[in-house]
């Protein structure tokens, strides 16, 4: 597993874009017949991909880092799948993905394992895990059934869907935050006017991108911003300081998670597009 420690605002203002590229982006994260992970000191989260191909994948705790017997031992993960149908079984207990569904799994689950339906068309699995003190309920939840909030408008190119999943008003968590943004054809921008929330760092996973896309994702502080160059099924690590908000070279999807203080989405500090240097 990849370690990433925490970065704090000064030292980032002297990146090059190797460091900032080092530190933030996580690249191959969806690498068939593998899992791959990466565990962030901001916040403790663990982003990660599962792509089952022949066989099917199991989710290990690393014993050195996590100091833990099993994945789930003091943490929770809600995963969405992005590709083809798969299975995730779960002590046992079988569930069925389509593609951008849902599934929370709690704490205390021993067993937790991947599966794809087709190894030609194989399910990806994208995660992310935070802390848990207390174990809430697995609950799947597809697409069809989050609430979509429609946002933005063409002339600011950010028409856009918001589905949240896991979240105070649906499926229950101990800190995790987890949900989907897909912008409308024609439309490029996510994010903007931009926000911070110091309360919470965030995790930005990109898909649904052509080969030869990229992202310009903005990150930083509002007054000293940076730019990633970021392609598709590729994730940002977005510190509590550090704006999050991108414009594509065509429309795409993507996955937000947040761990901290509260679970609060609409507790956000909005940047005045004034202060945005
Ligand atoms: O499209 C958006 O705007 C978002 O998806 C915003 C993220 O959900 C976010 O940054 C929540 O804090
Ligand atoms: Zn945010």
């Amino acid at each position: 597993m990849e370690i990433r420690y925490a970065t704090n605002p000064e030292q980032t203002k002297a990146y090059s874009t190797d460091q900032l590229r080092r530190e933030y982006l996580m690249e191959g994260i969806m690498v068939p017949g593998e899992i791959k992970m990466v565990y962030s000191h901001v916040d403790r989260m663990i982003t990660g991909g599962a792509v089952p191909v022949h066989q099917p994948l199991e989710l290990e705790a690393d014993p050195q880092e996590m100091g833990a017997d099993y994945f789930l031992e003091r943490r929770e993960i809600g995963i969405i799948n992005v590709g083809s149908r798969g299975f995730i079984i779960v002590d046992g207990e079988e569930y069925v993905l389509e593609t951008k569904d849902c599934l929370y799994i709690g704490l205390g689950n021993r067993e937790v394992s991947f599966r794809s339906e087709n190894a030609e068309a194989p399910a990806r699995f994208y995660f992310n895990s935070a802390p848990a003190h207390q174990s809430y309920p697995t609950v799947k939840i597809a697409i069809s059934e989050a609430e979509p909030n429609h946002l933005g408008s063409i002339s600011s190119s950010n028409e856009r869907t918001i589905y949240k999943y896991i979240h105070p008003d649906g499926v229950q968590s101990c800190q995790l935050v987890m949900g989907m943004t897909l912008l409308k054809p024609n439309n490029m921008w996510n994010t903007m006017p931009c926000h911070t929330h110091n309360r919470r760092s965030e995790v930005y996973f990109y898909f649904d991108m052509p080969e030869d896309g990229v992202v310009f994702h903005f990150m930083g502080e509002p007054n000293e911003t940076r730019h990633l160059v970021v392609r598709n099924e590729q994730a940002v690590i977005s510190p509590s300081w550090s704006i999050h908000s991108g414009v594509g070279t065509s429309n795409y999807t993507f996955i937000w998670a947040m761990a901290g203080e509260n679970q609060i989405f609409a507790d956000m500090d909005s940047v005045p597009m004034e202060d945005l240097r």
